[in-house]
């Protein structure tokens, strides 16, 4: 199915399937009785309440758990953590592999006492928080958008400060907007996105950042490029044609990308992204000389990718169609990250670059559809 097509059949799904949060208009209003703007100075902070052990195995939820990189993630932290450690929730119901591969348990992030009750039945000590809509579904739907990326995040911040949780949220590139500095884009510089999505990010940044000097709060935050999987499907974003552009190549032989030929982007293998998830989490907290941090592995354009490909498939066709939307998001968009800051705090360090990508997504969904073929 076109990249377009899908995208507008995953924005409509977010629109009219009930219990995807689009309870937008109902959502939770808080009956607590703590509240980090309670919380008087930052040494107040010590109130946490789990007893955590260093030595013990952390007791981790996930949020958005069912998107492109929550399973992925649980696959990752269950090899290192156990797989009763690791808690896989969302608001879809999970397939039958991810079902029976370990705990999961539903969770919506605009339902904050079933959050809380979540994490405190479960003994919960780290929070990994994906549970967003991206840049091209977040246009398709602001109001949605600002419900579960801005809302739901406030529900995240104040049950990890009142459990005393380690937190991780990642943010993006595109938290940067038109004004950053594009090629290369550092960690500090002027951030003025033009999505919801961005905007979105760019306060969970800030609100992660300021509940960490005031409450104490234990946040980290990467920001990740467009990630790239051969086993999970992209969730409406602008760098989803980098996926898409494998599995049409491999079934079909023909391609039409929705950017422009020269329109370049910061990517990543999902293998380098979950892993320096899990570094920038058991990172000691006094290497981290910030909470927000730049990771970069490649920058490429489309024709490059295209050109990478045909070496494999040398018959692949591709036409260019242009999506008005996602061309003036990317344009806005970093053309490379400086992850400089990554690389030197905690040694931040990818293995995956255009060549190795290309031959590992079409070695495995090449072999998926050689099985398929069979069965
Ligand atoms: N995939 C990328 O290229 C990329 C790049 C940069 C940052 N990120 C960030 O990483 C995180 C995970 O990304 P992804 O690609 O897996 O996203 P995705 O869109 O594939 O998945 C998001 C998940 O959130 C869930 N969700 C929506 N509303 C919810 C609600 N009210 N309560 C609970 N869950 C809800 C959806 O059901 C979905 O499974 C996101 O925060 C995203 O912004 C992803
Ligand atoms: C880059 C990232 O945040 C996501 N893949 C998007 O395109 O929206």
């Amino acid at each position: 199915m076109p990249v377009v097509r899908a995208l507008t059949k995953v924005a409509k799904k977010a629109l009219l399937t009930p219990g995807c949060g689009c309870q937008v208009s109902a959502v939770a209003v808080r009956h607590v009785s703590f509240s980090p703007r309670q919380v008087t100075n930052a040494s107040d902070a010590s109130f946490h309440s789990v007893s955590f052990s260093e030595t013990d195995h952390p007791k981790v939820l996930i949020t958005g758990g069912l998107g492109q990189l929550g399973v992925g993630l649980a696959k990752l932290l269950r090899k290192r953590f156990g797989k009763n450690n690791v808690i896989l929730s969302d608001i879809r119901k999970p397939p039958t592999h991810v079902f029976h591969s370990g705990p999961f348990i539903y969770s919506d992030i605009l339902d904050y006492k079933n959050l809380r009750e979540i994490v405190v039945n479960n003994r919960i000590t780290w929070l990994v928080h994906y549970s967003a809509l991206l840049s091209a579904v977040g246009e398709a739907n602001v109001a949605l958008a600002r419900a579960v990326n801005i809302t739901g995040l406030h529900n995240i911040l104040d049950i990890a400060a009142e459990h005393g949780l380690r937190l991780f949220v990642p943010s993006t590139i595109g938290a940067f907007g038109p004004t950053s500095p594009r090629n290369p884009t550092p960690d500090l510089c002027v951030q003025r996105p033009r999505t919801i999505y961005g905007v979105s990010k760019a306060h969970a940044e800030l609100m992660g950042e300021y509940y960490h000097h005031r409450y104490g709060l234990d946040f980290r935050c990467l920001r990740y490029p467009g990630i790239i999987s051969a086993d999970s499907q992209p969730g409406g974003g602008t760098t989803d044609y980098a996926v898409q552009i494998f599995h049409d190549a491999v079934k079909t032989g023909k391609f039409e990308c929705n950017l422009k030929p020269d329109t370049r982007l910061p990517m990543m293998y999902i293998d380098d992204c979950l892993r320096a998830t899990l570094e920038v989490m058991e990172a000691p907290a006094e290497t981290l000389s910030m909470r927000t941090y730049n990771i970069n592995a490649m920058s490429f354009t489309p024709d490059e990718l295209v050109q990478e490909v045909q070496k494999q498939l040398p018959d692949l066709q591709i036409t260019y169609k242009i999506d008005p939307v996602r061309q003036a998001i990317a344009d806005s968009w970093p053309m490379n990250f400086d992850d400089s800051n990554a690389r030197n705090d905690w040694r931040w360090k990818h293995d995956y670059d255009l060549p190795e990508l290309v031959q590992t997504m079409l070695n495995f969904i090449g072999s998926e559809s050689q099985v398929a073929q069979v069965s």
